[in-house]
């Protein structure tokens, strides 16, 4: 099978192909709403709860348009249309069963894998629709890497779990050993295991593993970085050195992060999505709804919606 068209490369933008077709079929990046390398950021002029001067809205690198989500004929999730910012960190907050997970799964179709589940609406990605028939949705996953809840390395050695991606989707790569030095440099775990690469991946701390798995995640070269509850398992410590690592990959990556610590959010956050559930008329269904969308400051000091200022200020959830 010829490897996928788009060359890896973290800053690399443009159409995601099925694997049978070649560069030649791709356009260049079809991003009509990503300024040009090189050009200027959009008019700033606000602040986001991090302390980041942002523009008013944020660039689009992934954008869910009139989006449900379904699990069999249940609707967990009802028209969330919401943009995620370019190199920015956008969190989704909101009380348990709200959907945040779902629609964070939807955004690189993991919920494929999930017997059932079906999304309608739109998810685009640098202005592509990722369930558009000529996708492939492995090339969507490695574009839109995953880091999960609990740390779950691949129980082989820690040089092993780095090499693993770059290996299976056959990525042309100059030298292992630096590529896996390159992301371990990048989580934030070099100088800690650089000594015992060829050690099993189970011996190290679960604030270890977890910035493994990050760099599991950044060796295949991802643009998006989509984390789900990634300190929920970890200790003040490793969560608070997860939440500088994110600050830092944020120059390279777009994060967006599902949590349920509100404190996180406001720490780590240039935007921030509240989401809350609904009983639906008729069968009391609880679907997951978007109350409201803004900086991230916005949201925890002056959020326009009532449901909001309820949630942040303990009141319900
Ligand atoms: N695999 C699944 N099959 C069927 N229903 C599911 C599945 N996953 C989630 N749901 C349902 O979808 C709704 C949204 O769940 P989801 O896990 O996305 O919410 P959440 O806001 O992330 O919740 P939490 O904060 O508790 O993790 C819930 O009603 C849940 O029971």
């Amino acid at each position: 099978m010829p490897a996928p068209a788009l060359h890896a490369h973290p800053h690399t933008t443009g159409r995601i192909m099925t694997s049978t077709q070649t560069s030649t079929d791709a356009p260049a990046a079809s991003g009509a709403a990503v300024a040009p390398e090189g050009s200027p950021r959009p008019h700033v002029e606000t602040q986001s709860g991090t302390g980041r001067h942002l523009s008013e809205t944020p660039v689009p690198v992934i954008e869910c348009e009139n989006v449900d989500i379904y699990y069999g004929g249940f609707r967990a999730v009802n028209d969330v249309s919401l943009v995620y910012g370019q190199n920015e960190i956008t969190a989704m907050i909101g009380p348990s069963g709200c959907g945040k997970s779902t629609v964070l799964r939807c955004l690189n179709r993991m919920n494929d894998l999930i017997p059932g589940a079906r999304v309608t609406g739109r998810v685009s990605y640098h202005g592509q629709g990722i369930y558009d028939s000529d996708v492939d949705p492995i090339e969507v996953r490695r574009r839109i890497g995953m880091v999960f809840q609990k740390p779950n390395p691949f129980p082989k050695s820690i040089y092993d779990n780095i090499a693993y991606g770059p290996r299976v989707t056959g990525m042309q790569v100059e030298s292992m050993d630096d590529l896996v030095e390159q992301a371990l440099r990048a989580a934030a775990l070099w100088d800690e295991v650089k000594d015992k690469l060829k050690q099993s991946a189970y011996g190290l701390s679960g604030g270890q593993q977890q910035r493994l798995c990050i760099a599991r995640t950044i060796a295949v070269r991802p643009e998006v970085i989509l984390m789900d509850e990634p300190c929920s398992a970890l200790d003040p410590i490793a969560t608070a050195r997860i939440e500088d690592l994110m600050e830092d990959l944020r120059k390279d990556y777009t994060i967006i992060i599902v949590t349920h610590n509100m404190q996180q959010a406001a720490r780590v956050a240039d935007r921030t999505a509240f989401f809350t559930a609904q009983a639906a008329e008729g069968t009391g269904d609880r679907t997951g709804q978007l109350v409201e969308f803004d900086l991230t400051t916005k949201i925890f000091s002056n959020p326009a919606d009532k449901r909001t200022e309820d949630y942040i200020s303990g009141r319900f959830g």
